[in-house]
């Protein structure tokens, strides 16, 4: 699909593309955040394609990495990268794009996360990087800006078990301590791996009417800060 904005952008350069990525832990509150920004007009929201996690023709590689990180982590981290991908380079249809994480965070924290813990094998590891490293560098992923919903561990612990997903009842406070070590290192002390664009930091522990609250308090800088 063409772009259908490019015609009037070159008599108007303010008419501006801008893609943004919520970022965060699990549970923290992505697609609460995304619904609410849906209705705002011209607006593209790209949730996580966790149902394509969950049923890849007939099968669930999603609730298998669960049962068993080691045999399955690839499996489920090699679709979540190309499901990443084929969000990312969709053309767009409206002049603003959030999109649910991305292919960096995908290799940054998740896959990064089942291979410091042991439970992604070395050759695992090192193919799916090779995947990463190629596709970044031969296919252009732009981001204007990432909202990262800052959590505890706990308060993601809390809603995880709230929403019941079943893939998900195994998991233990520890593992979204892990996540969300690996979110703050690389979005907040930049210790860790490149970060692709500026960071809007939200605080994401509060009730959701001080989230609604903040997302308006935020926004101009959420939606069209550099235009
Ligand atoms: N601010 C909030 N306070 C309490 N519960 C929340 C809040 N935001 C989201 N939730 C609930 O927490 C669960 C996870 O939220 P969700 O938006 O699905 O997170 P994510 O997309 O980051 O995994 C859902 O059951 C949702 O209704
Ligand atoms: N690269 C990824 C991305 C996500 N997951 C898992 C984590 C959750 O169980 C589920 C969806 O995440 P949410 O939107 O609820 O934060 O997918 C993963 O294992 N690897």
């Amino acid at each position: 699909m063409e772009d259908v904005f490019s015609p009037l952008r070159s008599v108007c350069p303010s008419l501006c593309m801008w893609k943004l990525l919520p970022e965060g832990n699990i549970a923290s509150g992505k697609t609460t955040c995304l619904e609410y920004f849906s209705k705002t007009s011209d607006i593209e929201v790209l949730t996580e394609p966790v149902s394509k996690w969950r049923n890849v023709q007939g099968c669930n590689p999603l609730g298998l990495m669960y049962q068993d990180p080691s045999r399955w982590g690839l499996t489920l981290q090699t679709y979540v990268q190309l499901t990443m991908l084929d969000r990312h380079v969709l053309p767009m249809s409206t002049p603003v794009r959030m999109m649910e994480r991305s292919i960096y965070s995908a290799k940054y924290i998740f896959a990064e996360n089942l291979y410091k813990s042991g439970k992604m094998p070395e050759v695992d590891f090192a193919v799916l990087s090779e995947w990463f490293e190629w596709i970044i560098k031969n296919i252009a992923i732009p981001v204007d800006l990432i909202v990262y919903l800052q959590t505890s561990p706990q308060t993601c612990y809390e809603r995880l078990k709230q929403r019941c997903r079943e893939e998900e009842k195994v998991i233990p406070l520890e593992y979204l301590e892990s996540i969300h070590n690996l979110y703050e290192d690389w979005l907040i002390h930049h210790k860790s791996f490149e970060v692709p664009a500026p960071v809007l930091v939200i605080p994401a522990d509060h009730d959701l009417k001080k989230m609604l609250h903040q997302y308006e308090e935020n926004r101009e800088k959420i939606l069209m800060a550099h235009c």
